[in-house]
């Protein structure tokens, strides 16, 4: 479904250059869900912002399904924005009109594009679990629940695939449960591909496949063991340590075979520009280089 290699963004500003992304490498394949995760400034959400159509990539190869987003015309960018992709933000209630109902804000941007379709609008409020609050107005819901109207309507145009930008970032850790029971229902259900951002590690150990992004670039991948198993509410996840308690961690290597160390172990070891790489027939093993002289 995606495929990024060697994306680079870098945004300039009036004398500066900023490389947001460094040459990013992430496959995420059709009906997956998986995760995002990295610090702040990682570039995780102009990885997302690309990937929606929302910021064009300055170089490298971006696809999406059969998009091109590299070299997408303007009239198939709008094409493709309103046909594959949905987006839901950490503050997306915020944009629902509070004097409305459920229903009629579910509605508001299918009347936009031209057709409404009260069924499917009633369908998706079903999903999200707001069946019985449909005719509520916003403003009597709880945040939670209108982060959950928020994700009906991210789904308005039977997109293929979800970007999700820290998409339980204020709400309580029950309603973070409920907001990832959605995404697995819907991923089950509907098939959909969704990706979720987030710097919440508790949020990423719930999905099989986390792929950590640093400094531009994708260094770790965590793969659960028993995908199988369905985490969600687990004690693990809330203690913080879910996600090395049921994933394995794997450094990324691209095709040219190129992984990043991460910089504690440079700093540790006091490696700066150069280092020496034994292998030992089993094992390759990084150490600081040998000094030469005296
Ligand atoms: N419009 C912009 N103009 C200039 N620099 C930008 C712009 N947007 C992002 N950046 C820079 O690109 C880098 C990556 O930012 P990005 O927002 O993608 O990180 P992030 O991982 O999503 O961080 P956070 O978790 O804080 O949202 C940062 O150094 C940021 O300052």
């Amino acid at each position: 479904m995606i495929d990024c290699e060697g994306l680079v963004k870098i945004y300039k500003t009036d004398d500066l250059e900023v490389v947001a992304l460094q040459g990013l490498n992430l496959k995420v394949n059709p009906g997956e869900l998986m995760a995002i995760i990295g610090n702040s400034g990682s570039g995780k959400s102009t990885l997302l912002n690309i990937l929606g159509g929302l910021d064009h990539p300055s170089a490298g190869q971006v696809r999406v399904g059969p998009w091109d987003l590299l070299k997408i015309t303007p009239d198939d960018l709008v094409k493709y924005k309103r046909e594959t992709v949905g987006f839901i933000w950490q503050n997306n209630a915020r944009n629902l009109l509070p004097y409305l109902t459920a229903l009629e804000n579910v509605e508001m941007p299918m009347m936009l594009s031209g057709k409404v379709d009260r069924a499917y609008a009633k369908q998706l409020l079903e999903w999200v679990g707001l069946k019985e609050r449909m005719n509520n107005k916003l403003h009597q819901l709880s945040g939670g629940e209108q982060q959950r109207v928020a994700i009906a309507i991210s789904l308005c145009n039977r997109p293929q695939l979800l970007l999700a930008d820290e998409p339980t970032g204020s709400v309580d850790t029950a309603t973070s449960d409920l907001i990832m029971n959605i995404f697995r229902k819907l991923n089950r259900e509907i098939g959909i591909t969704i990706v979720i951002v987030t710097h919440d590690l508790s949020l990423a150990g719930k999905v099989d496949r986390v792929v950590a992004i640093r400094d531009g670039l994708t260094s770790t991948e965590f793969i659960k063991r028993n995908p199988n198993m369905n985490t969600v509410g687990g004690e693990e996840e809330h203690s913080g340590k879910g996600l090395q308690a049921v994933h394995e961690a794997y450094v990324v290597v691209d095709r040219v075979g190129r992984l990043q160390v991460p910089k504690e172990y440079l700093t540790t070891l006091g490696i700066t520009d150069k280092a020496t790489m034994e292998f030992d027939g089993e094992r390759i093993v990084i150490s600081p280089p040998k000094s030469l002289g005296g």
